[in-house]
């Protein structure tokens, strides 16, 4: 019998472990065929860089469709839909799809265009899955007083606040089928009980599995059978109200970074910069003196993590890249000054 394949839709807010968490996904996938859309903010691939180096057989590079250049909720017509349709005339068939859009993407408008006709006879979305960092929300990072808003949203559903972290982390939320809530290593229990409240008070329907470094069973995540397609109007957005939305509350640039002969120094002063600054994201590859190896370094927030991902290759030019992500007005000749 003819089969529509299942589409995964990964959504989450910038740095909130979306790559993590595919990267469990597809190892522990099975004899699933599955290929990757991922879609990043900022002109440096880093997402497809570090799926294509996960050493996972079943994840061959030919499974790894990136969609640069902005936003796929922006770009659904022109990027997303000739990439799905490359997908989809692959022989043999794949058992299943997954979307990594960026962080700053909202899912609604990309979860629209599977209810196009020619999309959907072929194609069901098995579900939404927003990944949401722990730590993030119990710092406030999204929301100042998550309980006193959803109290007062509870008395007027249509309240709006005009703060875009939050417009795009809410947004992400209410598109749900299920949340990941990630990265509660970096909790206690209390706090992750409380996290856990302030999200079910946003959506009071959405599934939550609470864990860390992504980690969950790829049946339960990859078989959500929601047929999200099907009941988009029950997922409020923001902008249901807008033709597609701006980008003018954030603002991106890459840096080009100098060999380093002490990173340890080097991304203590990153940490540093990115607290200061306000910095949301910075993510890339530094060229380290001497090592024939690339350090890939992840900023969320002052939060920084590295290793070194793999060797630079023959025909590749040894060169640092950083790209850095931050709200409109975010100082970038400060930060290129402090870390030139
Ligand atoms: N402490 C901690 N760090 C984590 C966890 N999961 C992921 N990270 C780290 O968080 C950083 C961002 O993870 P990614 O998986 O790249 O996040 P992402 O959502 O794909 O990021 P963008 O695509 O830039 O939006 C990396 O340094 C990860 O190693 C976790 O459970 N705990």
């Amino acid at each position: 019998m003819f089969q529509k394949i299942p589409v995964t839709i990964i959504t989450g807010f910038l740095g909130a472990g979306k790559t993590t968490l595919i990267r469990n996904l597809i190892e522990n996938a099975g004899k699933r065929r599955i290929a990757l859309v991922i879609n990043e903010f900022g002109d440096i691939g880093v997402d497809g860089e570090v799926l294509k180096s996960c050493g996972v057989d079943s994840c061959r590079e030919e499974d790894i469709v990136e969609l640069a250049n902005g936003c796929l909720c922006c770009t659904v017509a022109d990027d997303f839909l000739p990439a799905i349709e490359a997908l989809l005339k692959r022989a043999p068939a794949l058992d299943h799809i997954i979307i990594e859009t960026s962080g700053l993407a909202l899912p609604k408008p990309l979860l629209k265009a599977f209810d196009w006709p020619q999309v959907r006879a072929r194609i069901t979305v098995d579900g939404v899955i927003a990944v949401v960092d722990a730590a993030a929300v119990a710092d406030g990072r999204f929301v100042d007083d998550a309980e006193a808003q959803a109290a007062e949203r509870a008395a007027d559903p249509s309240v709006a606040h005009d703060n875009p972290l939050e417009e795009v982390y809410e947004d992400q939320l209410l598109c749900a089928d299920l949340v990941i809530l990630n990265k509660t290593d970096l909790l206690q229990a209390a706090e992750i009980a409380r996290v856990t409240g302030v999200i079910e008070a946003t959506n009071a329907r959405v599934k939550i599995i609470a864990t860390s470094e992504g980690r969950v069973d790829a049946d339960i995540a990859l078989g959500l059978e929601a047929g999200a397609e099907n009941d988009i109007a029950s997922r409020p957005s923001h902008h249901d109200t807008e033709e597609g939305h701006d980008h003018d509350d954030f603002d991106s640039f890459v840096l080009d970074i100098p060999p380093l002969t002490d990173p340890e120094t080097y991304l203590r002063r990153l940490g540093d910069i990115a607290g200061r600054h306000d910095v949301l994201r910075m993510k890339g590859f530094l060229d380290v003196t001497g090592k024939p190896m690339r350090l890939l370094v992840q900023g969320v927030g002052a939060r920084f993590r590295q290793h070194y991902d793999r060797a630079w290759a023959k025909d590749e030019a040894r060169k640092g890249r950083l790209v850095v992500i931050g709200q409109k007005g975010i100082d970038r000749a400060a930060i290129e000054a402090a870390l030139g």
